[in-house]
């Protein structure tokens, strides 16, 4: 049948549509803000330095042509994803001095997110876990400046330990290491199908080496779960004879990355070849223990760590999308009228939307300004137990690393959902971006320590806090300061005005504390009757729910230090409101902890909801100039919808015209 025009004619013409110059509706918010966008953003990357550097790299990235996408990556199919993420990964390792790498925290993930998108690659795993593998296992005198061994080229890595029969639980691990005395080396094998090492990303097709974690066994005895650095593939790229290695195929994101599978057959290394840093098998094959059993599990540490920050810049990243296309969205559909007659609203203008909105903005703040604290905590346990003087600070950041982990990955991953439900229709478009946030956030729930898992270590670490406490001889860390603090009968929580941060902290501890030795004192009763680990489990849903109170009242606090620390009076009054948003969105998502007892009234519980409309409507106004604190600009968002200029639909029928259904 022949037609008057191709799909692309019609989008040409479609294309004349394109406004010039920003949305007027976005103009009016941003003109509309109570404080100044550029000490806002001060505040929330701590200096003007970091953001100036943010705006190099962008710079830098957008001059380069060699990461440009001659196709948009969504129309594209796994293998064409791969080749892409590939190319661009050659072309980010070939400009590393536009960053310094060794800044995880702000530098590096910006860059990665500018020149390849949120796509795992295929040197996700080499940067993300392979190299702080190195760095935390391995001894000074041998690491030989990982960074430069990436710059070559040369090694390319994955964290290999997860396998097909168990992955939450390393002591069951069964892929083996043997210590062979007389050639000096390590038998690598995989004993079972269950022992295949599956999911290491980078693995299926492009890494030639690995960290495997396998069960030493040295001198007949075996020792547990060790690191060891393995050569996978030849120069050529082939595998090696004994290594038979592929990709485990399609997963729910990160198809851009080929997790892979791995099986040993008496595979030997160079004794050498062991991570010795903390535990050592000598030449003739005497076994020297670490100074702590559990410094082996190090680098998830550190990673658990980066992750925060990582994750919950994909908040901050779904809350500008969200609110900018609140802001733009208006007069296309009919959504309804407040007033009658007075015609359409923003729909930014909904308390409703508001309440999906706002809550997860203030979500996204809290969890990346501490992480840079914790980041240095992280450095200065590290270099105590360098010093091997201290080891005594390593279970609190277990614990906090741990619990952090679980519960910002979650409520990334809900808020993520929730954002994408705001923007209706359009939300469920991989243009939006929310598809792809949300694969790679749920992926974060899962890996470096399933999320129930991560938090009962964190009911482990309360349970024996409590423990100490009722013994009245309490050694505490200073996250568990507060589990010795007298009960509290009442909450102090008034009107979100008048409540100072010390009676929203106040309340956070008592109900915490209570929580705490309610599961405390229900697990002792249970190991009267029961085997330790039955009890344990039978009240392990009350253990979890303890460890996620413990974690939000860090945030809490955290959240509120922080702001107090803010020099720029407007941007901490607008900020301060956040944080007590943020609390009081989380008492009243908690009210049945928070009411228990009679501790929180109904009169307060009134309070606590009043104050959310209250502060729902405080913060409407400033919404897109805080979502504009974030910084993010349009290279890095990746999203139709969250375009700064507010120009959605011109952009969205751009971005359709390129879908390979519309070429013929
Ligand atoms: C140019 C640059 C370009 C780009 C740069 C790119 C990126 C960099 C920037 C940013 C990146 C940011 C982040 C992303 C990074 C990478 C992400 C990418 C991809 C995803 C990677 C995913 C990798 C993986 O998933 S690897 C596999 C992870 N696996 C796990 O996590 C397993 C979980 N299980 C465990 O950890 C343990 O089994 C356990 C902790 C659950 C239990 O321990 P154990 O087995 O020993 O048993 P228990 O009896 O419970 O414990 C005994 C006691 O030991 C204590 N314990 C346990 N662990 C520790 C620890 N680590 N430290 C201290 N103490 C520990 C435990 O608490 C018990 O103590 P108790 O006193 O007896 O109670
Ligand atoms: C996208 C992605 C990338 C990954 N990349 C890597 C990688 O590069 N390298 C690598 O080695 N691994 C990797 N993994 C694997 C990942 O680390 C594991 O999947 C993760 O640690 C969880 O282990 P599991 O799959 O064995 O889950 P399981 O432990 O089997 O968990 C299944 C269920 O059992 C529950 N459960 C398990 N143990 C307990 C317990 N003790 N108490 C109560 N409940 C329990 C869990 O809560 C969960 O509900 C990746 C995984 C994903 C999804």
């Amino acid at each position: 049948m022949e037609r008057d025009s191709s799909p692309s004619d019609q989008f040409h013409r479609y294309k004349n549509l394109i406004q010039n110059g920003d949305n007027p509706d976005i103009t009016k918010e941003r003109q509309g803000a109570s404080f100044n966008l550029y000490n806002m953003q001060c505040f929330v990357y701590e200096n003007d330095h970091k953001l100036q550097r943010r705006q190099e790299i962008l710079e830098f990235v957008e001059s380069h042509r060699e990461f440009d996408d001659p196709v948009h990556p969504h129309f594209l199919n796994r293998d064409e994803q791969i080749d892409r993420a590939t190319r661009k990964c050659l072309a980010m390792v070939d400009n590393l001095d536009a960053i310094d790498v060794t800044d995880y925290f702000d530098e590096a993930p910006l860059y990665q997110l500018l020149t390849i998108g949120r796509e795992l690659h295929c040197l996700s795993l080499h940067y993300g876990m392979f190299l702080p593998t190195i760095q935390v296992h391995t001894e000074k005198s041998l690491i030989l400046g990982p960074f430069q061994m990436a710059a070559s080229k040369a090694i390319l890595g994955t964290f290999a330990q997860t396998e097909l029969g168990h992955g939450s639980n390393l002591s069951k691990l069964e892929t083996t290491a043997t210590y062979d005395a007389t050639t000096k080396e390590f038998v690598i094998h995989t004993p079972t199908m269950s022992a295949g090492k599956w999911w290491p990303g980078g693995l299926g097709k492009s890494a030639n080496y690995a960290a495997v974690m396998a069960q030493l066994y040295t001198s007949g005895e075996s020792k547990g779960p060790h690191l060891f650095m393995v050569q996978l593939r030849d120069n050529a790229h082939a595998p090696l004879p004994g290594v038979t290695v592929g990709d485990i195929g399609p997963k729910l994101g990160n198809n851009a990355n080929d997790n892979g599978f791995l099986i040993f057959d008496h595979y030997r290394i160079p004794r050498r070849n062991m991570f010795m840093k903390y535990s050592k098998v000598e030449a003739d094959g005497t076994y020297i223990p670490p100074p702590h059993a559990k410094l082996g599990f190090g680098a998830m540490v550190l990673v658990r760590l980066l992750m925060i920050r990582d994750q919950t810049c994909q908040l901050g990243a779904a809350a500008v999308i969200a609110i900018r296309y609140s802001a733009v969205r208006h007069s296309a559909v009919r959504q309804g009228e407040i007033n009658e007659g007075e015609g359409e609203v923003q729909i930014l203008d909904y308390r409703t939307q508001q309440y999906r909105l706002l809550p997860q903005l203030a979500r996204s703040f809290p969890s990346s300004q501490r992480m840079r604290s914790r980041n240095s905590t992280s450095k200065y346990v590290t270099k105590q137990i360098n010093n091997n003087a201290n080891m005594e600070l390593l279970p609190e950041l277990h614990a906090l690393s741990s619990g952090l982990k679980a519960v910002i990955t979650w409520e990334v991953a809900q808020g993520i959902e929730q954002l994408r439900l705001s923007c209706g229709g359009h939300g469920y478009s991989r243009a939006s971006a929310f598809p792809d946030m949300y694969a790679y956030a749920v992926g974060g729930c899962t890996y470096e320590g399933e999320n129930i898992v991560m938090l009962l270590q964190v009911a482990r670490f309360l349970m024996m806090i409590a423990k100490e406490v009722r013994s009245g001889n309490p050694k505490l860390a200073e996250i568990a300061e507060y589990i010795a603090k007298p009960d509290a009968v009442t909450a102090r929580i008034s009107s979100w005005k008048t409540c100072s941060d010390e009676d929203i902290i106040h309340d956070f501890e008592a109900v915490t504390r209570k929580l705490i030795f309610a599961t405390f004192d229900r697990l002792t009763t249970l190991e009267r009757t029961m085997k330790k680990k039955e009890a344990w489990n039978a009240c392990s849903i009350d253990l979890c729910k303890a460890a996620r109170m413990h974690v939000k009242t860090y945030l809490v606090k955290n959240f509120l230090a922080r702001v107090r620390t803010c020099e720029d009076p407007a941007s901490r009054t607008v900020m301060h409101t956040l944080a007590k948003l943020y609390a009081f969105d989380l008492i009243s998502g908690g009210g049945g902890h928070f009411m228990k007892g009679g501790f929180l009234s109904e009169k307060q519980f009134n309070e606590v909801q009043l104050g959310i409309y209250e502060m729902l409507a405080a913060i409407r106004p400033d919404s897109v100039a805080l979502a504009d604190s974030w910084a993010i600009s349009d290279l890095e968002l990746r999203s139709v919808l969250g375009r700064r200029d507010g120009n959605v639909y011109p952009a969205l029928l751009e971005w359709a015209q390129q879908s390979p259904l519309n070429q013929n």
